[in-house]
């Protein structure tokens, strides 16, 4: 059985009369991806808030591995093992890919004032952990498919570069999970396709919640899909499942899924 690396049982969140996520529950598997769809307004966002600590929940809770992490702020849940990346692209623009992913890589290593390592003299600490960093940076870039554009700017990047970079980001902080906000949006064709292969190859390793608008990509990469209408989950299942839900199909997907 797969290990269930994520749990978030009963979350609700509340902005005055308004429950933006009421009583959702999520479970996400190493080796799963899991989609949480829904139309826009249907709590998704808030609901990735409240997983990585963006946001407290009113009420529920949200356990990583075996640790219960509600409340937790968002940099102590990233150290716990969760990353995310975002709707809108967040990079640092004038600096290459390299140092986009090296800063996110040191941003992790910093943060680990129980490494070992602390306890060696300075300079050949500084030396082991760069290393350890320049490995790191390396096998990201690869695995994103990023090599090529090492020391491209990344503002001169394609959008779908952006998100790859974004993506590889995440990863250079060593996340179990993955919190993917709309990876595919504003991507052409083959920009798209190669996030998919690239979510495919995340996968794996990771637990990934994937939240997205494009249903070709979700029915084609989900194992579990989540569907959410006005904060509450109106389905869950396979994707088969999901397409065969009387309630899904009047709510959301409409006739052509
Ligand atoms: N900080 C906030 N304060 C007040 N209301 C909010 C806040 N954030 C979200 N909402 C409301 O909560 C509801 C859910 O919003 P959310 O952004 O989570 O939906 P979504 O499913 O991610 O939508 P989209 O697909 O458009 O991104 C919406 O009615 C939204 O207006």
């Amino acid at each position: 059985m797969a290990e269930v690396l994520l749990r978030a049982h009963q979350l609700t969140r509340r902005f005055g009369g308004l429950a933006a996520v009421n009583g959702v529950s999520v479970q996400l598997w190493r080796g799963c991806i899991h989609a949480v769809i829904g139309p826009n307004g249907a709590g998704k966002s808030t609901l990735t808030n409240l997983l990585s600590g963006e946001m407290p929940p009113t009420s529920g809770q949200v356990q990583l591995g075996s640790t219960d992490v509600t409340g937790w702020a968002p940099e102590r849940i990233a150290r716990q093992g969760l990353g995310r990346s975002y709707q809108k692209v967040n990079l640092f623009l004038p600096f290459t890919v390299h140092e986009n992913i090296r800063l996110a890589a040191q941003s992790r290593a910093a943060q680990q004032p129980w490494n070992p390592l602390h306890w060696c003299a300075d300079t050949r600490r500084d030396t082991i952990k760069n290393r350890a960093i320049g490995e790191r940076v390396a096998s990201v870039m690869e695995l994103a498919g990023l090599k090529d554009r090492r020391n491209a700017s990344a503002g001169t990047l394609s959008h779908g570069e952006q998100r790859q970079l974004e993506i590889a980001m995440t990863l250079a902080t060593e996340p179990q999970v993955l919190l993917l906000d709309e990876p595919l949006a504003g991507m052409g064709v083959a920009e798209a396709e190669r996030m998919v292969q690239l979510l495919q190859d995340l996968k794996p390793a990771h637990a990934i919640m994937l939240v997205e608008h494009d249903m070709d990509a979700v029915f084609a990469l989900a194992e579990q899909i989540t569907v959410m209408v006005n904060g509450q989950v109106i389905a869950h299942g396979t994707p088969a499942q999901v397409r065969a839900d009387a309630a899904v199909q009047t709510a959301y997907l409409g006739q052509d899924h």
